[in-house]
């Protein structure tokens, strides 16, 4: 029965005016609403879908946003964000000048909490328990939390202080038994038990010291309902374990939940994905790292793959299939990921430890403490290196050269395209006596033709691409492609020279001096922060050796960049081909004025 309920819903105080019975019609209407605007929008899909109960019932029960409500990673907030104020403008998620596709605090006084990477829910929901706690408030705090991103240190440390105070907290477990990937560990399996009844030990959560009640079917609203309020009058933490399905309501989602956790465009009414083109495309750098360790691994025997929680994304899933002895998902445990990489080079094995760039911000004192300082051979493949799209600030991998620069001991090298890439994995599987960084970025390269014989990379040394005779460009990583455009389209080709420098650590200083005395100008460019990148490097060398030339340095400039298309907030950043173009004109016409 259509009721058409959620027209009339802009905010959680509207909700409340219903009648319990009318919420599975809301339930239906906001189902299908996420579905409408996903299918043609896209985002992240099966997380959002599984909570439509709960979220209703959350905002149904509580007095939000008096009481603070924090999603865990924050994908599966969606519904939230309709019955927030949110719902006339949801097309517009993730999309340039559109709302996040996460909570925000600047975005709604209902997202109690910034989010997007994971298991800082607790942590932040007791913080706020315990300030309201000292300020004599009378709140309710709650944090949702899904079962992979429970098992991560961070959770466990917020549960660990939550068990000692008297704080008031709920935490909702959101047990789907799946992150993006199948959860992994002796946590996931304990959960199991518990859903089964075949759990026989003392509850950890009971153990911890909070007041545990579940599990409970996280669908069935009248029973979310009297359980929410139930709890509202226990005092001190709580621990709600709620059951759900990833997916629940689409078939498609439910029953391929890896793929519809953010499946691309699909058809509403049916929920098939939109056919990809039949036209050859160059692969992912994911594919290639994938498929490569594959390659390697088969002949070396030393060589581990490890991702903490990303086998689809990064293609580590590859390895997983064929060599499962060698390759491990952590679950979301960068620190461990790093740390457990350590351990391994200590006995002579080859750890390529798999981190998207951004996630690896987690562990730097393990990359420091644990791998650098001790100068062990661990191998960082960082993916979704620079700009991501449209998970926007929390997720673009701009920082790494920067926080990675300072760290001695550490090599850091960014493949121009897809051949350099496999070269580099190759190399370094043949025996080094140092940690290196491989960083590269989310999606496709430019090379149909890449899976080349592999040939050796020398450590340290970059490469001229074209010769000039005006202005030099160093380049690193794949912003090679949008340079080589660039010059393309400008007259005085010759003016141009063109330098992959390869390495952000140890820089080439040989081809520096060369270049230096070469060139009347250099520009350096980067898909990283500028602020303590490669071009802060390239400007310490032309310091320290005296060089006068102009250094222009582009890159990611001194400000959290938001979610968009990469192409649209490349060229915000001036790091298109058009921008390049005009900015070597310029340099040009300063050159030969000056
Ligand atoms: C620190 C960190 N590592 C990895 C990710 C990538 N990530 C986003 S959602 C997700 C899975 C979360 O699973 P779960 O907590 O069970 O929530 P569900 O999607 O099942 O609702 C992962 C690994 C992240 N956001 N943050
Ligand atoms: C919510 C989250 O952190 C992930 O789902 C992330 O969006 C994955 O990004 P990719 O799509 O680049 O793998
Ligand atoms: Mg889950």
């Amino acid at each position: 029965m259509k009721k058409e309920l959620l027209k009339h819903i802009n905010l959680p105080k509207d909700l409340r005016q219903l009648k319990v019975d009318d919420l599975s019609y809301l339930a239906k209407e906001l189902r299908d609403f996420i579905i409408n605007i996903v299918a043609a929008k896209e985002g992240h899909l099966g997380a959002s879908l599984g909570v439509v109960e709960l979220t209703i019932a959350l905002h149904y029960v509580f007095n939000t946003p008096d009481d603070l409500l924090i999603w865990d990673v924050g994908h599966q907030a969606y519904g939230h964000k309709i019955l927030t104020g949110r719902k006339d403008i949801f097309e517009t998620n993730r999309q340039l000048n559109g709302i996040s596709g996460f909570p925000k605090r600047s975005e709604s006084e209902y997202d109690a909490f910034g989010v997007g990477h994971s298991s800082t829910s607790i942590s932040a929901a007791l913080g706020m328990a315990i300030a309201s706690q000292l300020k004599g408030e009378n709140k309710h705090h709650i944090a949702v939390i899904g079962d992979a991103s429970i098992a991560s240190g961070m959770a466990f440390e917020g549960l660990n202080h939550a068990g000692v105070t008297d704080a008031n907290l709920l935490v909702i477990l959101n047990d789907n038994a799946i992150g993006i990937d199948p959860s992994v560990g002796a946590l996931k399996q304990y959960l199991t038990n518990v859903k089964k009844g075949t759990e026989k030990q003392d509850n950890i959560f009971e153990a911890l010291n909070f007041n545990y009640s579940g599990p409970i079917d996280g669908h069935d609203l009248p029973v979310l309902l009297s359980e929410l309020e139930r709890l509202k009058s226990v005092k001190g933490p709580k621990f709600l374990h709620v059951i759900t399905t990833k997916g629940k309501g689409l078939k498609q989602a439910e029953e391929n939940q890896v793929k519809y956790h953010a499946p691309g465009k699909f058809n509403a009414e049916t929920g098939e994905l939109n056919t990809t083109s039949s036209e050859k495309l160059a692969p992912k750098y994911q594919d290639v790292f994938g498929e490569t360790i594959v390659e390697l691994a088969l002949k070396n025997e030393k060589i581990i793959g490890i991702t903490p929680a990303m086998p689809t994304g990064s293609s580590l899933k590859y390895m997983m299939e064929e060599i499962p002895d060698r390759a491990f998902d952590v679950g979301i445990a960068e620190q461990h990921a790093v740390t457990l990489a350590a351990g391994m080079a200590t006995q002579g094995l080859i750890p390529f430890c798999n981190i998207y760039s951004t996630f690896l911000q987690r562990a730097y004192d393990q990359v420091i403490h644990d791998v650098a300082l001790q100068k062990l051979p661990v191998i960082f493949c960082l993916d979704r290196a620079g700009l991501v799209g449209e998970d926007g600030a929390t997720h673009h991998g701009v920082f790494d050269l920067a926080y990675l620069n300072c760290i001695p001991n550490l090599v850091i090298f960014a493949p121009k395209d897809a051949i350099a890439l496999r070269h580099i994995m190759y190399t370094v599987q043949l025996g080094i006596d140092f940690p290196i960084a491989i960083r590269y970025p989310r999606g496709r390269g430019h090379l149909l033709d890449w899976k080349q014989p592999f040939k050796k990379i020398e450590i340290g040394k970059g490469e001229c691409l074209k010769k000039g005779n005006k202005i030099a460009i160093l380049s690193i990583g794949t912003m090679f492609k949008a340079i080589e455009d660039a010059i393309s389209t400008i007259d005085q080709k010759d003016a141009i020279g063109h330098y992959d420098m390869m390495f952000v650590k140890p820089l080439d200083l040989k081809l520096l001096h060369h270049i230096f005395k070469t060139y009347k100008a250099v520009i350096t460019i980067e898909d990283g922060t500028i602020v303590g990148g490669f071009g802060s490097s390239i400007l310490s060398f032309a310091s320290t050796s005296n060089y006068k030339q102009k250094v222009v340095t582009l890159g990611i400039e001194d400000k959290f960049i938001e979610h968009g298309k990469i192409d649209q907030l490349r060229k915000l950043q001036k790091l298109d081909v058009l921008s390049i173009k005009k900015e070597l004109e310029n340099l040009l016409l300063f050159v030969e004025s000056s």
